[in-house]
């Protein structure tokens, strides 16, 4: 480990970076109430980051293991104070750029004064609000301001606190239920815990406002440079399968997102998105006029298997297989094979998990998704190596030719091709 001075220093060279360019552009230091790095360009996007993962591991050492530890322990009292703020929606009691006292943040909330000082101050730990020491009444933070204007951000911090993190209590509890492999979908820690044998999925059809929040939180999720769909462009080389002619079967399409953006950047290949009806009917009618001679919306179980009548140039799968645990994936897989032909790619858009413990504050997310997967379908994110794993042992035919991360990319393309050897086909 280097020595602490040289963690400072490095600390110190990455913070003199970022000052010099808010420094030169007129821009303010960040501070608790303007994050002003929200406005640093993309390129000194990664030195912010940097920082942080820096200044994280240099206060772990300094906390020490056990205060570090108990840090993670403690993590659900701020996890609690948050979840108090955001059900009783106390940003949106206090003025945007003014104060509130607690005596009026209770009266516009419905939550006793008593509590509003106790979980709001809990908050302030985070800098979710700040109190004037004069007057003692409540202010603006930066994050408590995101809180009241940005309702992306609010069903963001909504589906975890309030449903996601409540739910991952039973994580262990179906297991000792259902097993270490329970795999489920209607087995979940989010079934357990809203007692119903419902996937979490069949429970949100069922309830619209929860359901508007999980898309509000996805939409969030996948905003900023690091989603961009160029990235899936950039991932594999579609001109290879842009002649006349050629299809391209998008399994579990949805209203087809990524099936216009690709038909938009690519000239001849036609789009076939599969989904299940209550989808296809929806997404149909929504489909830009332009696209009509490009798209088409099919309905599909990908519990059944493709009629194997024409091969596409390409199935794609986005955010697919990690929704189901191996028994599934390797069904959806199986049900691709009467179609698959030699030349025929199979690209899995997925996030793909590093085969390495991993620290930084970013890398993490995907152990972060990990444990999100488990808790609401019993399902997983996985390595290259895993889905290498499930590919081969659906088909030895399936051959992974590339696993492609652009640079700046969370999602990675598995490129798989179908390999028609004589010997494994008998
Ligand atoms: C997480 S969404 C991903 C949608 C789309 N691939 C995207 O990336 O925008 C999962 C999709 O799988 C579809 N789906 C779930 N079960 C399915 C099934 N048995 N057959 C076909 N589609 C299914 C859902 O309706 C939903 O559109």
């Amino acid at each position: 480990m280097p020595s602490l001075t040289s963690m400072a220093e490095s600390i110190l060279a990455r913070a003199k970076k970022l000052d010099n360019y808010l420094e030169a552009t007129n821009i303010a230091y960040p501070s608790f109430d303007d994050d002003t790095l929200d406005r640093l360009p993309d390129e000194l996007q990664d030195e912010r980051w940097a920082l942080a993962n820096d200044v994280n591991e240099l206060k772990q050492l300094s906390r020490g293991a056990a205060h570090t530890t108990l840090d993670c322990a403690f993590s659900w009292t701020d996890a609690v104070g948050l979840r108090v703020v955001y059900r009783y929606k106390l940003a949106n009691t206090v003025p945007l750029d003014g104060t509130a006292s607690y005596a009026e943040i209770a009266a516009a909330s419905g939550l006793k004064e008593d509590l509003c000082r106790r979980f709001i101050r809990l908050a302030m730990g985070s800098h979710v609000f700040t109190e004037d020491l004069e007057t003692r009444c409540v202010r603006h933070t930066a994050s408590s301001r995101l809180l009241a204007t940005d309702q992306s951000f609010y069903d963001a911090v909504g589906i975890e606190i309030d449903e996601f993190g409540p739910a991952s209590s039973k994580l262990i509890d179906v297991w000792e239920k259902h097993g270490q492999d329970a795999n489920e979908p209607n087995h979940s820690a989010v079934s357990m815990f809203n007692e119903t044998e419902k996937t979490f999925f069949d429970f949100l059809a069922s309830q619209p406002e929860r359901a508007r929040r999980f898309g509000g939180a996805m939409r969030h999720f996948t905003k900023g440079d690091s989603w961009d769909l160029r990235h899936l462009l950039a991932s594999f080389d579609w001109k290879s399968i842009d002649r006349p002619g050629a299809q391209v079967v998008d399994i579990g399409g949805g209203n087809g997102q990524i099936s216009q953006y690709l038909a938009r950047h690519t000239k001849h290949v036609r789009y076939i998105v599969h989904d299940l009806s209550h989808v296809v009917s929806q997404a149909r009618s929504q489909l830009p006029s332009d696209l009509k001679d490009r798209i088409e919306f099919v309905e599909h179980d990908f519990f059944t298997p493709q009629t194997g009548e024409t091969a596409p140039a390409a199935f794609i799968m986005r955010y697919i297989l990690h929704n189901w645990a191996d028994k599934y994936a390797t069904r959806i897989l199986q049900n691709l094979v009467p179609a698959m032909r030699k030349g025929t790619k199979l690209l899995i858009y997925e996030y793909v998990l590093e085969d390495r413990p991993v620290t930084d504050l970013t890398g993490r997310f995907g152990f972060q998704m990990d444990a999100i997967m488990a808790t609401i379908c019993n399902a997983k994110e996985r390595t290259a190596a895993e889905y290498e794993h499930i590919l081969k042992s659906t088909d030895p035919r399936y051959v992974v030719e590339a696993v492609c991360r652009p640079e700046g990319s969370t999602m990675s393309i598995v490129e798989v091709g179908w390999e028609e050897n004589e010997q494994l086909s008998h």
